[in-house]
Protein backbone atom coordinates (compact mmCIF):
# COMPACT_ATOMS: atom_id res chain seq x y z
CA UNK A 1 0.00 0.00 0.00
CA UNK A 2 2.37 2.76 -1.22
CA UNK A 3 -1.03 5.42 -2.00
CA UNK A 4 -0.83 8.83 -0.14
CA UNK A 5 -3.71 9.78 2.24
CA UNK A 6 -4.92 13.47 3.06
CA UNK A 7 -7.29 15.16 5.57
CA UNK A 8 -8.63 18.19 4.83
CA UNK A 9 -9.69 18.97 8.04
CA UNK A 10 -8.05 17.80 11.32
CA UNK A 11 -11.01 17.17 13.87
CA UNK A 12 -12.33 14.62 16.50
CA UNK A 13 -13.50 12.04 13.44
CA UNK A 14 -9.96 12.88 11.01
CA UNK A 15 -7.59 12.40 14.07
CA UNK A 16 -9.39 9.07 14.83
CA UNK A 17 -9.09 7.29 11.61
CA UNK A 18 -5.42 9.01 11.74
CA UNK A 19 -4.69 6.89 14.65
CA UNK A 20 -6.32 4.08 13.71
CA UNK A 21 -4.07 3.76 10.01
CA UNK A 22 -1.17 4.54 12.13
CA UNK A 23 -1.20 2.00 14.95
CA UNK A 24 -1.98 -0.43 12.05
CA UNK A 25 0.99 0.29 10.21
CA UNK A 26 -0.50 -0.13 7.08
CA UNK A 27 0.18 3.09 5.78
CA UNK A 28 4.05 4.53 6.21
CA UNK A 29 3.26 8.28 8.74
CA UNK A 30 5.27 9.84 5.93
CA UNK A 31 2.79 9.10 3.32
CA UNK A 32 -0.08 11.16 5.30
CA UNK A 33 -1.11 14.62 5.46
CA UNK A 34 -3.93 17.03 7.50
CA UNK A 35 -4.72 20.40 6.77
CA UNK A 36 -6.49 22.63 9.31
CA UNK A 37 -7.10 26.12 9.78
CA UNK A 38 -5.37 26.30 13.06
CA UNK A 39 -2.18 24.51 14.85
CA UNK A 40 -3.50 23.71 17.89
CA UNK A 41 -4.99 20.21 16.22
CA UNK A 42 -2.27 19.79 14.07
CA UNK A 43 0.81 20.02 16.70
CA UNK A 44 -1.16 16.91 18.49
CA UNK A 45 -1.47 14.44 15.21
CA UNK A 46 2.55 15.91 14.48
CA UNK A 47 3.52 15.09 17.59
CA UNK A 48 1.60 11.53 18.39
CA UNK A 49 1.83 10.55 15.33
CA UNK A 50 4.44 11.91 12.95
CA UNK A 51 2.42 13.01 10.18
CA UNK A 52 2.88 16.29 7.77
CA UNK A 53 0.77 19.05 8.65
CA UNK A 54 -0.20 22.12 6.55
CA UNK A 55 -2.83 24.90 6.61
CA UNK A 56 -3.11 24.59 2.89
CA UNK A 57 -6.14 22.48 1.82
CA UNK A 58 -4.34 22.76 -1.54
CA UNK A 59 -0.92 21.26 -0.31
CA UNK A 60 -3.33 18.21 0.38
CA UNK A 61 -5.08 17.97 -2.48
CA UNK A 62 -1.85 18.31 -4.39
CA UNK A 63 0.07 15.09 -1.88
CA UNK A 64 -2.59 13.18 -1.82
CA UNK A 65 -4.02 10.10 -3.91
CA UNK A 66 -6.88 9.76 -1.28
CA UNK A 67 -8.12 12.70 -0.03
CA UNK A 68 -10.43 12.54 3.04
CA UNK A 69 -12.99 15.38 3.15
CA UNK A 70 -13.22 15.54 7.17
CA UNK A 71 -14.50 18.94 7.76
CA UNK A 72 -18.22 19.75 8.77
CA UNK A 73 -20.92 19.17 6.24
CA UNK A 74 -21.34 22.80 5.74
CA UNK A 75 -17.96 23.18 4.78
CA UNK A 76 -17.70 20.60 2.24
CA UNK A 77 -19.02 23.69 -0.78
CA UNK A 78 -16.08 25.89 0.05
CA UNK A 79 -13.34 23.34 0.51
CA UNK A 80 -14.38 21.83 -2.40
CA UNK A 81 -14.17 24.80 -4.60
CA UNK A 82 -10.86 25.68 -3.00
CA UNK A 83 -9.45 22.48 -4.17
CA UNK A 84 -11.32 20.99 -7.32
CA UNK A 85 -8.72 22.45 -9.16
CA UNK A 86 -5.74 20.42 -7.69
CA UNK A 87 -7.36 17.00 -7.98
CA UNK A 88 -7.33 14.94 -11.27
CA UNK A 89 -9.56 11.59 -12.34
CA UNK A 90 -6.87 9.29 -10.74
CA UNK A 91 -7.77 10.75 -7.05
CA UNK A 92 -10.38 8.89 -4.51
CA UNK A 93 -12.11 11.55 -3.30
CA UNK A 94 -13.42 10.03 0.48
CA UNK A 95 -16.35 11.84 2.33
CA UNK A 96 -17.23 10.80 5.60
CA UNK A 97 -19.94 13.32 6.51
CA UNK A 98 -23.58 12.72 7.63
CA UNK A 99 -26.40 14.28 4.86
CA UNK A 100 -23.30 14.30 2.11
CA UNK A 101 -24.40 12.42 -0.69
CA UNK A 102 -21.94 11.23 -3.88
CA UNK A 103 -24.38 13.29 -6.25
CA UNK A 104 -23.32 16.20 -4.16
CA UNK A 105 -20.23 15.84 -4.40
CA UNK A 106 -19.90 14.77 -8.17
CA UNK A 107 -22.05 18.44 -9.13
CA UNK A 108 -19.50 20.60 -6.64
CA UNK A 109 -16.46 19.14 -8.15
CA UNK A 110 -18.08 19.99 -11.96
CA UNK A 111 -16.24 16.48 -13.59
CA UNK A 112 -16.29 12.73 -13.10
CA UNK A 113 -14.29 11.68 -9.93
CA UNK A 114 -14.07 8.27 -8.17
CA UNK A 115 -16.28 9.02 -4.90
CA UNK A 116 -16.71 6.65 -1.72
CA UNK A 117 -19.19 8.31 0.61
CA UNK A 118 -18.43 6.60 3.92
CA UNK A 119 -19.45 6.84 7.62
CA UNK A 120 -17.07 5.71 9.80
CA UNK A 121 -16.73 6.05 14.06
CA UNK A 122 -14.53 7.19 16.71
CA UNK A 123 -13.66 3.73 17.72
CA UNK A 124 -11.92 3.93 14.75
CA UNK A 125 -8.53 5.26 17.17
CA UNK A 126 -8.64 2.10 19.06
CA UNK A 127 -8.90 -0.31 16.03
CA UNK A 128 -12.79 -1.36 16.56
CA UNK A 129 -14.06 1.57 14.42
CA UNK A 130 -17.32 0.79 12.65
CA UNK A 131 -17.56 1.99 8.80
CA UNK A 132 -20.16 1.67 6.42
CA UNK A 133 -19.03 2.42 2.75
CA UNK A 134 -20.81 3.34 -0.71
CA UNK A 135 -18.69 3.50 -4.02
CA UNK A 136 -19.51 5.32 -6.91
CA UNK A 137 -19.26 3.49 -10.78
CA UNK A 138 -15.93 5.33 -11.04
CA UNK A 139 -13.65 3.17 -8.75
CA UNK A 140 -12.03 -0.24 -10.07
CA UNK A 141 -12.11 -3.08 -8.44
CA UNK A 142 -8.89 -2.78 -6.66
CA UNK A 143 -9.18 0.80 -6.04
CA UNK A 144 -12.57 -0.78 -4.22
CA UNK A 145 -10.14 -3.12 -2.36
CA UNK A 146 -7.62 -0.83 -1.57
CA UNK A 147 -10.78 1.31 0.00
CA UNK A 148 -11.78 -1.29 2.13
CA UNK A 149 -8.42 -2.62 3.50
CA UNK A 150 -7.94 0.73 4.61
CA UNK A 151 -10.70 1.29 6.68
CA UNK A 152 -10.48 -2.26 7.85
CA UNK A 153 -6.94 -1.36 8.78
CA UNK A 154 -8.95 0.22 11.87
CA UNK A 155 -12.06 -1.45 12.85
CA UNK A 156 -14.75 -3.88 10.45
CA UNK A 157 -16.29 -1.96 7.13
CA UNK A 158 -19.45 -2.72 5.58
CA UNK A 159 -20.19 -1.97 1.87
CA UNK A 160 -23.93 -0.49 1.87
CA UNK A 161 -26.06 0.70 -0.56
CA UNK A 162 -26.04 4.15 -0.57
CA UNK A 163 -29.83 4.80 -0.23
CA UNK A 164 -29.38 3.76 2.87
CA UNK A 165 -26.61 5.99 4.19
CA UNK A 166 -28.80 8.32 5.92
CA UNK A 167 -29.70 5.70 8.63
CA UNK A 168 -26.38 4.63 9.18
CA UNK A 169 -25.38 7.38 11.82
CA UNK A 170 -28.16 6.34 13.91
CA UNK A 171 -27.40 2.40 13.84
CA UNK A 172 -22.89 3.03 14.28
CA UNK A 173 -22.05 6.61 13.52
CA UNK A 174 -23.57 8.20 16.31
CA UNK A 175 -23.93 5.36 18.97
CA UNK A 176 -20.79 4.99 20.58
CA UNK A 177 -22.41 9.03 21.90
CA UNK A 178 -25.35 7.19 22.84
CA UNK A 179 -23.35 3.78 24.57
CA UNK A 180 -21.31 6.63 26.50
CA UNK A 181 -24.51 7.87 27.86
CA UNK A 182 -25.37 4.38 29.34
CA UNK A 183 -21.66 3.75 30.38
CA UNK A 184 -21.84 7.15 32.30
CA UNK A 185 -25.18 6.58 33.65
CA UNK A 186 -23.92 3.16 35.16
CA UNK A 187 -21.23 4.59 36.79
CA UNK A 188 -23.20 7.21 38.64
CA UNK A 189 -25.66 4.14 39.58
CA UNK A 190 -22.83 2.65 40.90
CA UNK A 191 -21.52 5.37 42.42
CA UNK A 192 -24.55 6.35 43.96
CA UNK A 193 -24.11 2.96 45.89
CA UNK A 194 -20.81 3.62 47.02
CA UNK A 195 -18.45 2.51 44.43
CA UNK A 196 -15.52 4.16 43.96
CA UNK A 197 -15.62 6.57 40.61
CA UNK A 198 -12.48 4.90 38.92
CA UNK A 199 -13.65 1.56 39.67
CA UNK A 200 -17.21 2.16 38.22
CA UNK A 201 -16.32 3.65 34.82
CA UNK A 202 -14.12 0.30 34.79
CA UNK A 203 -16.73 -1.82 35.83
CA UNK A 204 -19.60 -0.55 33.34
CA UNK A 205 -16.96 0.06 30.28
CA UNK A 206 -15.94 -3.98 30.80
CA UNK A 207 -19.94 -4.67 30.76
CA UNK A 208 -20.73 -3.10 27.91
CA UNK A 209 -17.28 -4.67 25.76
CA UNK A 210 -18.14 -8.04 26.77
CA UNK A 211 -21.29 -7.92 25.98
CA UNK A 212 -20.55 -6.27 22.60
CA UNK A 213 -17.86 -9.12 22.25
CA UNK A 214 -20.53 -11.83 23.30
CA UNK A 215 -22.86 -10.91 20.60
CA UNK A 216 -20.14 -10.84 17.64
CA UNK A 217 -18.24 -13.91 18.97
CA UNK A 218 -21.11 -16.35 19.49
CA UNK A 219 -23.19 -14.71 16.69
CA UNK A 220 -26.21 -16.07 19.63
CA UNK A 221 -29.14 -13.92 19.44
CA UNK A 222 -28.89 -10.59 22.13
CA UNK A 223 -32.65 -11.65 23.22
CA UNK A 224 -30.93 -14.93 24.39
CA UNK A 225 -27.78 -14.01 25.11
CA UNK A 226 -30.37 -11.57 27.42
CA UNK A 227 -32.58 -14.70 28.95
CA UNK A 228 -28.98 -15.96 30.09
CA UNK A 229 -28.18 -13.47 32.72
CA UNK A 230 -31.83 -13.40 34.29
CA UNK A 231 -32.03 -15.97 36.61
CA UNK A 232 -35.85 -16.47 37.22
CA UNK A 233 -36.96 -14.64 40.36
CA UNK A 234 -33.16 -12.88 40.12
CA UNK A 235 -31.78 -9.31 40.25
CA UNK A 236 -31.43 -8.85 36.30
CA UNK A 237 -34.82 -9.17 35.71
CA UNK A 238 -35.80 -6.44 38.08
CA UNK A 239 -33.75 -4.61 36.23
CA UNK A 240 -35.23 -5.71 33.22
CA UNK A 241 -38.57 -5.29 34.19
CA UNK A 242 -37.68 -1.37 35.17
CA UNK A 243 -36.10 -0.74 32.13
CA UNK A 244 -39.38 -1.88 29.75
CA UNK A 245 -41.54 0.22 32.12
CA UNK A 246 -39.69 3.40 31.47
CA UNK A 247 -39.55 2.70 27.39
CA UNK A 248 -35.82 2.00 27.23
CA UNK A 249 -35.98 0.35 23.94
CA UNK A 250 -38.42 2.33 22.28
CA UNK A 251 -36.19 5.12 23.61
CA UNK A 252 -33.38 4.19 21.81
CA UNK A 253 -35.26 3.62 18.61
CA UNK A 254 -36.96 6.86 18.98
CA UNK A 255 -33.72 8.21 19.22
CA UNK A 256 -32.11 6.45 16.15
CA UNK A 257 -35.27 7.71 14.32
CA UNK A 258 -34.21 11.33 14.92
CA UNK A 259 -31.14 10.77 14.04
CA UNK A 260 -31.82 9.40 10.78
CA UNK A 261 -34.43 12.59 9.81
CA UNK A 262 -31.41 14.93 11.01
CA UNK A 263 -29.31 12.87 8.42
CA UNK A 264 -32.02 13.11 5.67
CA UNK A 265 -32.91 17.22 6.90
CA UNK A 266 -28.76 17.68 6.00
CA UNK A 267 -28.42 16.04 2.86
CA UNK A 268 -31.48 18.26 2.14
CA UNK A 269 -30.52 21.20 2.86
CA UNK A 270 -26.66 21.83 2.08
N1 LIG B 1 -17.24 12.91 15.31
C1 LIG B 1 -17.77 11.76 14.91
O1 LIG B 1 -18.03 10.85 15.72
C2 LIG B 1 -18.07 11.53 13.45
C3 LIG B 1 -17.98 12.55 12.54
N2 LIG B 1 -18.26 12.30 11.22
C4 LIG B 1 -18.15 13.39 10.23
O2 LIG B 1 -16.83 13.86 10.28
C5 LIG B 1 -16.80 15.24 9.89
C6 LIG B 1 -15.99 16.02 10.89
O3 LIG B 1 -16.58 15.87 12.16
P1 LIG B 1 -15.73 16.05 13.49
O4 LIG B 1 -14.37 15.53 13.29
O5 LIG B 1 -16.56 15.52 14.57
O6 LIG B 1 -15.69 17.65 13.57
P2 LIG B 1 -14.56 18.59 14.21
O7 LIG B 1 -15.21 19.93 14.41
O8 LIG B 1 -13.94 17.91 15.37
O9 LIG B 1 -13.49 18.68 13.02
C7 LIG B 1 -13.62 19.47 11.89
C8 LIG B 1 -12.28 20.14 11.65
O10 LIG B 1 -12.33 20.86 10.42
C9 LIG B 1 -11.60 22.06 10.60
N3 LIG B 1 -11.99 23.00 9.56
C10 LIG B 1 -12.98 23.94 9.58
N4 LIG B 1 -13.01 24.62 8.41
C11 LIG B 1 -12.03 24.10 7.64
C12 LIG B 1 -11.54 24.40 6.33
N5 LIG B 1 -12.11 25.35 5.57
N6 LIG B 1 -10.52 23.68 5.85
C13 LIG B 1 -9.93 22.69 6.60
N7 LIG B 1 -10.34 22.38 7.85
C14 LIG B 1 -11.38 23.08 8.37
C15 LIG B 1 -11.93 22.49 12.00
O11 LIG B 1 -10.97 23.42 12.50
C16 LIG B 1 -11.92 21.17 12.73
O12 LIG B 1 -10.64 20.86 13.26
C17 LIG B 1 -18.25 15.71 9.82
O13 LIG B 1 -18.62 15.86 8.47
C18 LIG B 1 -19.04 14.60 10.51
O14 LIG B 1 -20.31 14.41 9.93
C19 LIG B 1 -18.59 11.05 10.76
C20 LIG B 1 -18.67 10.01 11.62
C21 LIG B 1 -18.47 10.15 13.05
O1 LIG C 1 -22.97 14.24 15.10
C1 LIG C 1 -22.65 14.21 13.89
O2 LIG C 1 -23.27 14.89 13.05
C2 LIG C 1 -21.54 13.29 13.42
C3 LIG C 1 -22.01 12.29 12.40
C4 LIG C 1 -21.97 10.95 13.10
C5 LIG C 1 -21.32 11.22 14.38
N1 LIG C 1 -21.06 12.49 14.53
Amino acid sequence: MNKKIGFIGCGNMAQAIIGGIVNSKIVSNKDIIASNPTNSKLEVVKEKYSILTTNSNVDVAKFSDVIFLSVKPNKYKCVIDEIKDFVNEDDIIVTIAAGIDINFIQNSFGKDLKVVRTMPNTPSLVGEGMSAISFNDLLLNHEKEYILRLFESFGKAEVIDESLMDVIPSISGSSPAYVYLMIEALADGGVLRGIPRDKAYKLAAQAVLGAAKMVIQTNEHPGSLKDKVCSPGGTTIEAIYELERNGFRSSIISAMEACTKKAISMSKNK
